[in-house]
């Protein structure tokens, strides 16, 4: 037996060393169902399978990257580089790249995220001069992307009455026009949305049986982890391709389906047996990740769904401590516990702050953790949300990286072209995108042919277009020859960008030039790692697929110690020693919005299984009696999951008997509460800091930049020693003001000015360009 076998115990060396054809490993959590698929990989490769022919599908694309470090571990990195292993979009964008061209996508197609396909829906709703209160953008593009989920075409859509007449009677009929002008706008502007990466591989493979033929012939070996939650598009590109070889291995736990509100879809596991022939089916039963206590009170949460596999989940681990019960009065209590108990276990415990995971149903619930933990000192990082590449100074920069990779990027251009404003004002672009959609083509198509179109804009506009045209040309030249990171750092000087945050001298401006230059500092890092991990060169097609699927889990912080914060679907697959499940509260988990029908309820009760199980050591479930919910301080009752654990596997740390934690875990006494007093507690501010001041960590980092980065624009370097209390000064940008308060020292050195035009406003000094008067 090999060696490296030797870390698995019997049930998981099965499915690892089983031989050809279909199998399925269906287990509980923690039970080393992703070790597994890890280990069968390895093994396939160490038995002479090329990894050429070996497609591995992941949850989030860092567990790819991890898989893949571990097999590398194994058979050697220069074998494991050549893995196909990611998420579903990023695999199928890579396939699509190569194949794109079939469908008629230009290779480097772009890949639009949500909120361009918001921006252009909107855009085209105001086109078509529909009333946007009726036709909400969100809800459009939450239409269009299940349409594409289900794999309705625009075609598709318009042949079935049922679903045209559907959204008449919602009082939208145009929904469907408005399909198909999204559609042809992404078509046109040569982008691809997330939803349409699956949508075109299914119609690729279905139009061209070559290229699935090719696919089917080199992908011998399929393995899909998280099989519970693949939805039907997805469940088809996998069929299609493993239909020759049926090597296809899926593990998979059908009480940890969670997205079935995202178009997952359960069956697909339940009729694994009748889709493949001989299908070997696999148990893991031994959780290697948690304390008895907290497996089973996991198991005692999940036995009261009716829905599901039979399961059986035990630990070898010690009982570990009880899962710990707490009750708050408010939520900003409940933020100042968490933060509390996680300082606590860190000191008594010598523990780093990657040890500990907050986890909530919904993303606002984030903030009075944050204040708990902020108020603490304590680092932490929050996962999803608004991701990093989504701030706008970002999204400048990538917009012009996405324009030099692929020019007709409608709403890359949109937002770049008057920013640094260069004169190209509203009225020219509604022009320019009349022509575009006129001809057919893209507005920079029509900016490139200006002479030969008879538009009605002036020469000095028309000028300052061919300038713009150039200029991205000219960055398409360098982009040939450097790599990711050069040709950023280059587009961002030349452009003007980063010039144009700096020169406004407010701590806003300075934070987000900071998070350019963090940018361009990962861009640094992906160009190096691209060398190492993956054969690749670091250049900015792959730097831009990396980030256009980024999810926030995949930034890799290895180097950053920070308590991780983030919701249940995030959280699924990872594993933390301490797990802080916080709102445990009705209307909140279970979710208002999901308790309609027993499946939804079931449903929540699965991602409440999942939360739990994250755990390795220690579980905390709070609750609190009152919760600011759309800016209302509002009552809150424990949530009814806390009544389904099994009793003996908690202890509650706040048994005062003003409320009878005794019998609400026994009975329904929730009625009996004197809710009046809930409404009397004061609660604490909830406002967040409206303005930004740089810590001293980050103005170590800001002293640290590259000196031309750093260097503030004209010699501001020495602060004026005449500038004081009363003085009036003049700003380049915010006009004459005066000098309220000084404060800091040296390089720190602020001044509060409050500017004639009414505002007040902090500038660092040593930035702000301040002329004196007297
Ligand atoms: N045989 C084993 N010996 C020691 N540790 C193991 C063994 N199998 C798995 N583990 C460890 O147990 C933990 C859980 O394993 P893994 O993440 O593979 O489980 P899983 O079934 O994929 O869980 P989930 O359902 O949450 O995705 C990991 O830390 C893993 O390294
Ligand atoms: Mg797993």
């Amino acid at each position: 037996m090999e060696k490296y076998l030797k870390v698995l115990n019997e049930a998981q060396k099965a499915p690892v060393l089983h031989k050809d054809g279909a199998l399925m490993v269906i287990a509980g959590a923690g039970s080393g169902k992703t070790r597994v698929l890890t280990y069968r990989i390895a093994y396939l490769m160490d038995q002479g399978v090329d990894a050429f022919n070996i497609l591995a599908l992941t949850f989030t694309n860092k567990a790819a990257r991890e898989m893949k470090k571990r097999i590398a571990k194994i058979v050697g990195s220069s074998e494991a580089k050549n893995l196909w292993m990611g998420t579903f979009h990023s695999v199928f964008a890579k396939l699509l790249r190569f194949e794109a061209d079939k469908l008629g996508y230009p290779s480097n197609f772009t890949i639009y995220d949500t909120q361009d396909s918001q921006r252009l829906i909107a855009s085209i709703i105001k086109e078509m001069g529909l009333d946007k209160d009726i036709y909400k953008y969100k809800q459009v593009q939450n239409r269009i992307s299940s349409y594409k989920n289900s794999l309705i075409t625009v075609k598709a859509y318009f042949n079935n009455p049922d679903l045209v007449e559907a959204d008449a009677m919602a009082k939208r009929p145009r929904t469907g026009e408005i399909y198909k002008n999204y559609v042809d706008r992404c078509f046109k502007a040569g982008a691809m949305d997330f939803d349409d990466l699956l949508l075109k591989t299914n119609e690729l493979l279905t139009r061209f049986p070559e290229v699935l033929m090719k696919y089917q012939n080199r992908f011998k070996y399929i393995l899909v982890d998280e099989y519970q939650d693949t939805n039907h598009s997805q469940y088809l590109i996998v069929k299609a391709l493993s239909d020759r070889f049926q090597n296809i291995c899926v593990v998979g736990d059908d009480a940890q389906s969670i997205y079935s509100f995202r178009g997952a879809n359960i069956d697909n596991i339940l009729n694994f047996q009748k889709d493949y022939e001989n299908v070997a089916m696999y148990r893991l039963e031994q959780n290697y990740r948690s304390t008895r206590n907290i497996v089973n009170a996991a198991n005692s949460i999940i036995a009261k769904n009716t829905k599901q596999l039979e399961k059986v989940v035990w630990t070898a681990n010690d009982d570990g401590s009880m899962i710990k019960l707490h009750r708050s009065t408010t939520d900003a209590e409940e933020g100042r516990f968490v933060a509390e108990s996680i300082f606590e276990h860190r000191m008594q415990e010598q523990l780093l702050n990657g040890s500990f995971a907050v986890l909530y149903r919904t993303n606002s619930q984030s903030r009075s953790i944050e204040d708990g933990l902020r108020k603490r000192d304590i680092p932490y990082r929050i996962y999803g949300g608004l991701s990093f590449y989504q701030r706008k100074e970002i999204k400048d920069v990538l917009s012009y990286l996405r324009l030099v990779l692929n020019p007709k990027d409608e709403e890359a251009l949109k937002r770049i072209i008057n920013f640094p404003a260069r004169g190209i004002g509203q009225s020219t672009m509604d022009k320019l995108l009349v022509a575009a959609n006129h001809y057919g083509r893209s507005i920079f198509e029509v900016m490139e042919n200006l002479d030969k179109i008879d538009l009605k804009i002036n020469s000095g506009t028309r000028r300052k277009l061919e300038d713009f045209v150039m200029m991205i040309k000219s960055f398409q030249i360098t982009n040939e020859t450097y790599d990711a990171f050069a040709i950023a750092e280059h587009v961002s000087k030349k452009t003007g960008l980063l010039l144009e945050f700096k020169k406004d001298g407010t701590p806003e401006g300075i934070a987000k030039m900071e998070n350019i230059e963090e940018l361009l500092n990962g861009m640094k890092d992906f160009v190096e790692g691209q060398k190492e991990i993956a054969d690749a060169m670091g250049n900015l097609g792959e730097f831009m697929e990396d980030v256009a699927l980024a999810t926030d889990l995949d930034k890799d912080t290895a180097d950053e110690d920070r308590v991780a914060l983030m919701t249940v679907h995030m959280a699924k697959g990872l594993e933390f020693p301490y797990v802080y499940i916080v709102g445990m509260e009705e209307d909140l988990f279970p979710s208002a919005m999901s308790m309609n029908t027993r499946s939804e309820l079931e449903e929540e009760r699965r991602l409440f299984y999942v939360a739990l199980t994250r755990a390795e050591k220690q579980a905390y479930l709070t609750y609190t009696q009152s919760r600011y919910r759309w800016g209302k301080l509002v009552d809150a009752e424990p949530s009814r999951f806390l009544e389904e654990i099994d009793e003996q596997y908690v202890e509650n740390l706040t048994p005062v008997d003003n409320y009878r934690y005794k019998s609400f875990i026994n009975a329904d006494i929730f009625g009996d509460v004197d809710k009046s007093k809930l409404r009397q507690v004061k609660p604490q501010s909830s406002t967040p800091p409206t303005s930004y001041t740089p810590n001293e960590n980050q103005l170590r980092k800001l002293r640290k930049l590259k000196p031309e980065l750093a260097t503030p624009v004209g010699n501001t370097n020495e602060v004026d020693p005449n500038l004081a209390e009363g003085s009036l000064v003049n700003h380049s940008r915010f006009g004459r003001g005066t000098v309220l308060k000084i404060e800091g020292m040296g390089n720190d050195k602020k001044a509060e000015i409050k500017f004639d035009k009414g505002d007040v406003k902090k500038l660092l000094l040593r930035f702000a360009k301040l002329e004196i008067l007297s």
